[in-house]
């Protein structure tokens, strides 16, 4: 099969990687010096070092005006930017024949009266002819990339997008199920980065185990209780894309959305902070719309909410932590 992979950060790379042993992959990058870099040395050192790029991925550069040329010579155009590229890179693509998947996790920043969107309702808006997906799940790039065992999820309310991704993605070390709950698998992906977040504060403060898993459990509600007031199913919450991500990013150190709360417990600003990480956290470019998008629901998301108020400098980190652990007492089933 032949798969366009646009963007080349460390997710868009890895996915290249791990399936150019059995596709024809084209790698896309929007910086022309990155491309030529990466053609020239077959390693992309800036976002996935250490990994070598198979003689069958080729770097493409087409300006952003080409794409949509680039998207109809290929059977299934796969976007890897950060949530900020994918409206744009959407609208460049709508109309072309191929099903497009995207690998962002988050909601878009609200802008010119949008309340910030899920990619599902970003297609809807900018490019409604697309048959279009979603792979998610808990996947750090840099395993992903060394081949070793991950879980995914293809979500789509086509069977042929989510069939077309199996057959593009699954192989020797990626296992991948369907779902046909786009909106929760793409709402688990979002939140789960919010709550690392509160979980890397959590653990640089050194609070303990007890109270990381307390973070990850009362979490999985929030992110549950948001899920059902925007249409989603409980059960793809207790899946790779809810439960699965959460423990990931959550305890995982190789999560940037982990090292952010890490960075800003030992007193790092956020600019501190995003800087020195050096990659996207989209959790804290989409912390503030889902706590936005949960109070025009009427949906309760404490700890989304804490973390709100660190990432904006309106809490201390100890004083975030003191805000949660001194709410009222509450029975288990409510906020
Ligand atoms: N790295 C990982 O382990 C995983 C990342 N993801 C998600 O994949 C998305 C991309 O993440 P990474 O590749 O890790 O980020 P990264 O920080 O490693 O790289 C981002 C790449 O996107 C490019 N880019 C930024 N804005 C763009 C735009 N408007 N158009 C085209 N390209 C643009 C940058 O130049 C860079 O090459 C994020 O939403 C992330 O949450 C999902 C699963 C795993
Ligand atoms: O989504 C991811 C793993 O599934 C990557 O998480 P981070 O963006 O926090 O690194």
């Amino acid at each position: 099969m032949k798969v366009a992979i646009l963007g080349a950060g460390a997710w868009g790379t890895a996915l290249a990687v791990s399936i150019a042993g059995r596709h024809e992959v084209s790698l896309w990058s929007r910086d022309p010096a990155q491309a030529a870099g990466l053609s020239a040395s077959r390693r992309n050192e800036r976002y996935l070092p250490g990994i070598d790029l198979p003689v069958s991925v080729s770097i493409a550069a087409t300006p952003a005006g080409g794409l949509r040329a680039l998207a109809d010579t290929h059977e299934l155009v796969i976007v890897a930017t950060p949530m900020s590229g994918l409206r744009g890179v959407l609208a460049a693509l709508d109309g072309c024949a191929a099903p497009v998947a995207w690998l962002c996790k988050g909601f878009e920043e609200p802008a010119g009266g949008s309340p910030g969107l899920l990619g599902h309702e970003i297609r809807a808006a900018v490019a409604p002819r697309l048959m279009a997906g979603v792979l998610s799940g808990p996947s750090f790039a840099q395993e992903v990339a060394q081949g070793r065992p991950t879980a995914l999820v293809a979500a789509s309310e086509h069977a042929q997008v989510r069939d077309l991704l199996v057959a593009a993605v699954h192989g020797p070390s990626v296992r991948v199920y369907g779902n046909d709950d786009i909106a929760g698998v793409e709402i688990g992906g979002a939140v789960k980065n919010v709550l690392a977040i509160a979980t890397g504060l959590c653990d640089g403060l050194g609070l303990g185990l007890n109270a990381r898993a307390a973070l990850i459990t009362r979490g999985l509600a929030e992110m549950t209780r948001l899920g059902l007031a925007l249409g989603a199913r409980a059960e793809t919450f207790m899946g790779l894309s809810g439960l699965g991500d959460l423990v990931l990013t959550a305890t995982g150190d190789l999560s940037r959305n982990r090292r952010i709360g890490l960075l800003l417990a030992r007193g790092d600003s956020l600019p501190q902070a995003l800087q020195s990480l050096g990659h996207v956290a989209e959790g804290v470019y989409c912390a503030r719309t889902v706590v936005q998008r949960a109070q025009r629901l009427g949906v309760d998301m404490p700890i989304a909410r804490s973390v709100v108020a660190l990432l904006d400098g309106r809490l201390s980190p100890a004083d975030a932590v003191a805000d949660l652990m001194g709410r009222e007492a509450r029975t288990e089933s409510e906020g």
